[in-house]
């Protein structure tokens, strides 16, 4: 089993329930069963080229071994033949992005995405989720094509839409790939032009925007090779469902592959989605449904509800407010509360939600990322996906619903294997809903920083 736990390096597989899977990466018997020894050469050579694509092979024994170190021997980017080869561009793009080494979700995802398998990958907040599907997905298109959509994003929020747009558009850079997000504008132009449809490869799209483009025959999806839905289990709750189903629907390509990626994914939804996969392989970067080990997270009892604007104004004069800080909130009524007492306190704060109009959002967003608002005051349509590189602070002014959202809400900070804080006011009504977010951190296995991965450099032909 030496060479699936090099393979699960940085995962958790279930190996029970995925014992022909794992079958399918063992088609030669190991001449002996190796006992951690972190230097055995031939151990390391017997591995299956295809599938050890970052050579991984070193930091897996570490893991065994407790996270010893390894000096960098043998490590040539000159020397590495490898059959998928990312082109040149990639590496190139990766570089000037200052992405050098692959995090763990995408050493485990991006070797099996090329192997053509179905994925459900579920990794920490911040952990590069997105990069794991974009980078398979770009190798394998190759290069531009007219002959439409061969690649197919769904996201949940316009926002996060956006942003996994400008991180294809990122990796394309020297490539003339053609990337659409689905918008009123770009839906509309395509219903009246139908070749225009033939120039694109990719599509990024809500599932609301999408159905409503394919109810009216404005989009042809037969073509699609790959589908992810990002923040899988938000697109399989009922509301979104019925359309997420809609939209495999619309798939029919018999090539399709589908990905399913997410931070949390509670298991009544995992079995949904056995359903509709091709023998899925199943990908778990620490602990399952836990947040991320670099936040530093705190519980304030407030006692009554207006004990949370007390506890907030207390941080503020105490200097403990280091912006940027993102404060989530129940609904957008008390967004609004929220928003006109602390504007009071003089404090440079804005506030998003549903009903702000799209452009206000977009500026909203890109005012934050550049630091000229110091405080956003957000509903849930902010907890998930969206990168803010340097959050410092999340408060939980209203307690989470679920451990989902409180994982996602979190996870906006401590991203990349940055530090951050989150802080969670709850009253004596919350006192009984503590348990479901309350995660022990000793837990929690495999960090960002515990594994070796190779440069991406060395993955270039
Ligand atoms: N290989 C890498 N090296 C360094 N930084 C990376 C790498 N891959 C991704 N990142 C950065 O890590 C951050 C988080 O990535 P990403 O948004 O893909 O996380 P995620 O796992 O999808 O998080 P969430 O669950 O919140 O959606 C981004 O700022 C991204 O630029």
């Amino acid at each position: 089993m030496d060479l699936f736990h090099i393979l699960g390096s940085g995962a958790r597989f279930d190996k029970k329930r995925f014992n022909d899977d794992i079958s399918l990466f063992e088609p030669q018997k190991q001449k002996k069963p190796v006992k951690n020894v972190v230097n055995d050469r031939e151990t390391q050579a017997s591995l299956l080229q295809e599938i050890d694509f970052f050579h991984n092979s070193k930091s897996a024994i570490i893991e065994t071994l407790g996270n010893e170190q390894l000096p960098n021997e043998g490590q040539n980017v000159s020397d590495l033949h490898n059959i998928y080869g990312f082109q040149q561009y990639l590496c190139k793009n990766l570089d000037s992005a200052g992405y050098k080494q692959p995090t763990p979700v995408q050493m485990q995802t991006i070797p099996i995405i090329l192997h053509g398998r179905d994925a459900m990958a579920m990794a920490p907040t911040g952990s590069g989720k997105t990069l794991a599907y974009i980078l398979p997905i770009l190798h394998d298109l190759n290069s531009h094509k007219k002959i439409g959509y061969r690649a197919l994003i769904i996201s949940p929020t316009r926002e996060l839409a956006k942003q996994i747009y400008i991180e294809f558009k990122k990796m394309c850079v020297g490539k003339k790939f053609k990337i659409c997000m689905l918008t009123k504008a770009t839906a509309a132009t395509q219903a009246q032009d139908p070749h225009l449809r033939q120039k694109f490869d990719i599509l990024i799209s809500t599932p609301l925007r999408l159905v409503h483009a394919i109810s009216q025959d404005n989009i042809d999806l037969k073509n699609v090779r790959h589908l992810v839905l990002d923040e899988a289990d938000k697109l399989l709750e009922l509301g979104f469902l019925e359309q997420t189903d809609e939209i495999f629907a619309a798939c029919s390509n018999i090539k399709l592959q589908k990905y399913l990626f997410s931070a949390t994914l509670p298991s009544g939804v995992e079995s949904l989605a056995n359903n509709f996969m091709k023998d899925p392989i199943r990908i778990v970067v620490g602990l399952k449904n836990a947040a991320t080990e670099t936040i530093k997270q705190q519980l304030i009892y407030v006692g009554e509800e207006n004990g949370k604007l007390t506890a907030i104004r207390q941080t503020i004069q105490e200097g403990g407010l280091k912006p940027p800080v993102l404060i989530f909130v129940q609904s957008i009524e008390r967004a609004k509360e929220l928003f006109h007492e602390l504007i009071y306190d003089g404090i440079n704060v804005d506030v998003i939600h549903a009903e702000r109009t799209k452009a206000q959002r977009d500026s909203i967003v890109l005012n934050f990322r550049q630091g000229k608002i110091w405080v956003l005051i957000a509903t849930e349509l902010m907890a998930r996906g969206i990168d803010f590189k340097g959050v410092n602070l999340v408060i939980n002014y209203d307690f989470p619903q679920s451990i989902q959202s409180y994982i996602h809400r979190i996870g906006r900070t401590g991203r990349a294997g940055k530090s951050g804080e989150a802080i969670t006011y709850y009253t004596k009504e919350d006192a009984p809903y503590l348990k479901r977010v309350v995660v022990s951190k000793d837990n929690f296995q495999n960090s960002v920083s515990a594994l070796t991965p190779r440069p991406f450099l060395e993955m270039s032909k």
